[in-house]
């Protein structure tokens, strides 16, 4: 296991469930996404993504990647949503395959052609499954969903399944970045009794309470994106950290 998927096995045992802040390239470039993960860091965030569907300039990519390093001690991991999210300057990256996709470009191609940077620039790869929950979100559309309902738990615990038996360590359980409805805690329950890897669980998450049943019901960490993006309060963030952190496994 290298640096970073060890850092985050620590310390998930040592703190509870984990928050990931999501920066989205596109929409806080430059000084504010470093402002915006110095305040999430001090805020009790475990890691920094990076990332965005639709982030396809990879100059910019690269300079808030590289901001961003400057500001913060917690891994910055890049969460691509295509090749062009493969950049220098990151600790890892989400190595992820989008395993409910209709389109084989984003469960295979797009990581073939991605991995060859991936070596170059140095990158910890983290393999991922990344599952898509519920419907009409930019990262449902962008990636030729087969959608999977948010009252369906067996189905994303087949996904899981299998993305165990092909040696995966995380699974992503996702409802798209600003999603109405996030995944529900029964259907994070159900995953967490079979995967054995770490689990992420994100889209929607914008309260201490929502975030506390997901952690409750087995996440090892929750990422939240839009609610700081759309300027919401790190005193929320703070409380969102203090309630899974008590959340222990
Ligand atoms: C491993 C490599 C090289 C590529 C992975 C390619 C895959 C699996 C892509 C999955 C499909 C996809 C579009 C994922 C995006 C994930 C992501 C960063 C979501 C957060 O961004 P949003 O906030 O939804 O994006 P917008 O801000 O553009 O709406
Ligand atoms: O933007 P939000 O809704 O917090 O979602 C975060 C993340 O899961 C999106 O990829
Ligand atoms: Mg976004």
């Amino acid at each position: 296991m290298q640096k970073t998927e060890n850092y985050l096995h620590v310390i998930r045992k040592k703190k509870g469930t984990l928050l990931f802040v999501l920066i989205d390239s596109e929409n806080s470039a430059g000084h504010s996404a470093s402002t915006l993960a110095k305040e999430a860091e001090k805020s009790g965030a475990s890691a920094i993504l990076v990332g965005g569907s639709s982030a396809t300039d990879q100059l910019t990519m690269t300079e808030t990647v590289s901001s961003i390093k400057k500001a913060v001690k917690i891994p910055v991991i890049l969460f691509p949503g295509n090749v062009t999210g493969v950049v220098p300057g990151a600790d890892a990256i989400l190595f992820s395959s989008l395993l409910n996709s209709d389109n084989p470009y984003f469960i295979s191609q797009a990581q073939a052609l991605g991995a060859p940077s991936v070596l170059r620039f140095g990158l910890e790869p983290l393999p991922t499954a990344y599952i898509i929950i519920g419907e009409g979100t930019t990262v449902w559309h962008v990636g030729s969903v087969r959608t999977i309902p948010f009252d369906k738990p067996s189905l994303a615990v087949m996904y899981a399944l299998s993305a165990q038996f092909m040696g995966m360590r995380f699974v992503y359980l996702e409802a798209g970045s600003g999603a109405k409805s996030n995944v529900k805690p029964e259907m994070v329950a159900a995953v967490r009794k079979l995967f054995k890897g770490f689990l992420i669980v994100g889209g929607g998450i914008r309260s201490p309470e929502t975030a506390e049943e997901i952690a409750k019901a087995g996440a090892d960490a929750i990422v939240i994106g839009t609610f700081i993006e759309k300027g919401g309060s790190f005193k929320t963030i703070s409380d969102i950290v203090k309630a899974i952190q008590s959340v222990r496994k």
